[in-house]
């Protein structure tokens, strides 16, 4: 079995003493050197399951492991973009890519953090992070990510406040990082058609539960998606079934071949995705390689 970047089991955590569970029960194994996608409609628990990976919240039940060790044992291997890409208003862009250098002795790429602030008209190293824009500060949170050389990068949503262009240059840089480094990436985004190109690894959330975990391929090739004649489907799990007129559109999970005048199609990453948020009681599905191994 290939090494692990993060492993959960029975993972849970809530917010206050009252609060409802943010997460809830969740085992899953992400191997190391995967691109995954973290997907899940809002509140379904990305930001907090990136935040414990990250050392910032404590697990309330089960555990969390990542690259090995507890989260805050490898901190120093694991750079976190958070959603409000926290950085000091007051410094510059050099000075903060300074304080990079200096709080990763070692490690510091200075050449691909310049890249990514230089590039796609670059930005003035004695601008003040308060005077930028939300798109440059990404930019520049993202520079110190990649800046840190980390073994595994946690995002969350990323490229939410990009442009196009600067997107897929950041996008680019990202997998360029990946391939050369085998670093794992973990990637939250609402953006589902993006995701199939970029990602080869998926987990989705949703209520605070792993629904699907996998290879992204084995999860697309374990469903297939039927249009036929209003009728039952013997014999298949169906995720999400929708009737136009006469006609049956359905997820099923399965493979196998059906007669009686049904057609048989692959379905796309986001039509698997958006089946199993519409459907939150079909059942979850983790491929082999995300299931974690029971001691
Ligand atoms: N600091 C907090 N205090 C109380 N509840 C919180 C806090 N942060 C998150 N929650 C709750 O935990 C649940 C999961 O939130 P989380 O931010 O992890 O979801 P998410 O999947 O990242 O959502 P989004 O896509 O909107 O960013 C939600 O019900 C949310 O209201």
């Amino acid at each position: 079995m290939t090494a692990t970047a993060i492993e959960a089991t029975g993972l849970g955590l809530a917010y206050g003493r009252r609060g409802r569970r943010a997460l809830h029960d969740c085992s899953f194994r992400i191997p190391a050197g995967r691109v995954c996608a973290l997907a899940g409609p809002n509140g379904a628990g990305k930001s907090t399951l990136l935040a414990l990976a990250a050392g910032l919240l404590r697990p309330a039940d089960g555990a969390l492991r990542v690259l090995g060790g507890t989260p805050s044992d490898v901190r120093e291997r694991v750079a976190y973009v958070a959603q409000e890409k926290p950085l000091y208003p007051q410094l510059t862009v050099a000075e903060t890519l300074r304080m990079g250098h200096e709080l990763n002795p070692g490690r510091w790429d200075a050449t691909l953090a310049e890249r990514i602030v230089q590039e796609g008209g670059g930005l003035e190293p004695g601008a003040r992070i308060r005077s930028l824009s939300g798109g440059q500060r990404t930019r520049v949170a993202l520079a110190l990510a990649l800046g840190k050389r980390p073994e595994l990068m946690l995002l969350d949503e990323p490229m939410a406040d990009l442009d196009p262009l600067a997107r897929h240059r950041l996008t680019a840089a990202l997998m360029t990082q990946a391939a050369d480094h085998g670093t794992t990436i973990v990637i939250s985004s609402h953006i589902l058609s993006e995701l199939e190109t970029t990602c080869d690894y998926v987990l989705l959330l949703d209520g605070g539960r792993v629904r699907l975990a996998g290879e992204t391929e084995d999860l697309i090739a374990a469903h297939t998606l039927l249009t036929g004649p209003v009728a039952d489907l013997p014999d298949h799990t169906v995720v999400e079934s929708r009737t136009t007129g006469r006609q049956l559109t359905a997820l099923v999970r399965g493979s196998r071949a059906v007669g009686g005048g049904w057609q048989a199609a692959t379905p796309s990453l986001e039509e698997l995705l958006m089946a199993h948020l519409r459907s939150p009681d079909a059942p979850a599905l983790l491929t082999p390689s995300a299931e974690v191994a029971v001691a």
